[in-house]
């Protein structure tokens, strides 16, 4: 876990009916991740997991999107989180939001009884606390803007949540629209343990679409 430390970690992803949407295709965005210098990935099921580690031993946090209400939420469940560990995930996340429809912080003792650690991705100060206090190893501030009282979702990364959480001695992964390096270096100035930057690396869609809005035409 230690490999993540003060690294920037490339969340792979694409969901269904996306075009990059086939493990291969994940697999080969991070690999070229890896090459530009990634400290860890961030992927999505145990087939895309799967994929990845045939290309690379780079730590991978793993996750399952569920369809909840309005938004997928993250490894809801024991029996998830078990498919990801035997994927190959170093790491899990897992939905420590009340929105959650599985056991929530319970998840925590039961994916370490796997031997393996977990990220609690959270939308509020309160939640990483409870996530910290509850054994998460780390706690990602994933969520912020995207709980159904957070809507509209926030242009910007929640830099705030990340400080907050830093100086209660939280080890905080800062993640959630993250889109240069700017915001980056400030993720860590605000004590972040590590940066998760997913989209602005590997959704060619949004890159395209910021820049297209700066064209005239
Ligand atoms: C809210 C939610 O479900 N976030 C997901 C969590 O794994 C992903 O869809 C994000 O791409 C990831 O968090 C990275 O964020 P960004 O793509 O903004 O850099």
């Amino acid at each position: 876990m230690n490999e993540l430390r003060g690294g920037l970690i490339v969340s792979c992803q694409a969901p269904a009916g996306h075009p990059l949407r086939d493990p291969e295709v994940i697999a080969r965005l991070a690999e070229c991740a890896v090459l530009g210098g990634a400290a860890g990935l961030r992927v999505n099921s145990a087939e895309d997991i799967a994929a990845v580690r045939r290309r690379t031993d780079l730590p991978v946090i793993g996750l399952h999107k569920v369809r909840h209400g309005h938004r997928d939420v993250i490894t809801p469940t024991l029996d998830l989180a078990a498919g990801l560990a035997e994927a190959g995930a170093d790491m899990i996340a897992v939905d420590l939001t009340p929105e959650t429809p599985g056991p929530g912080l319970k998840l925590i003792e039961h994916i370490h009884g796997l031997g393996v650690p977990v990220m609690g991705d959270v939308s509020t100060l309160e939640e990483g606390l409870s996530a910290w206090e509850a054994g998460a190893d780390v706690v990602g501030t994933t969520l912020s803007g995207y709980t159904a009282r957070q809507l509209p979702t926030p242009h910007d990364p929640d830099l705030h949540l990340v400080g907050a959480l830093a100086s209660r001695g939280v080890r905080v992964i800062a993640e959630g629209r993250y889109r240069n390096h700017h915001q980056v270096r400030q993720a860590f100035a605000a004590g972040a343990w590590a940066v998760v930057v997913g989209g602005a690396i590997t959704d060619p869609i949004s890159i395209t679409r910021r820049l297209a809005a700066a064209a005239p035409r």
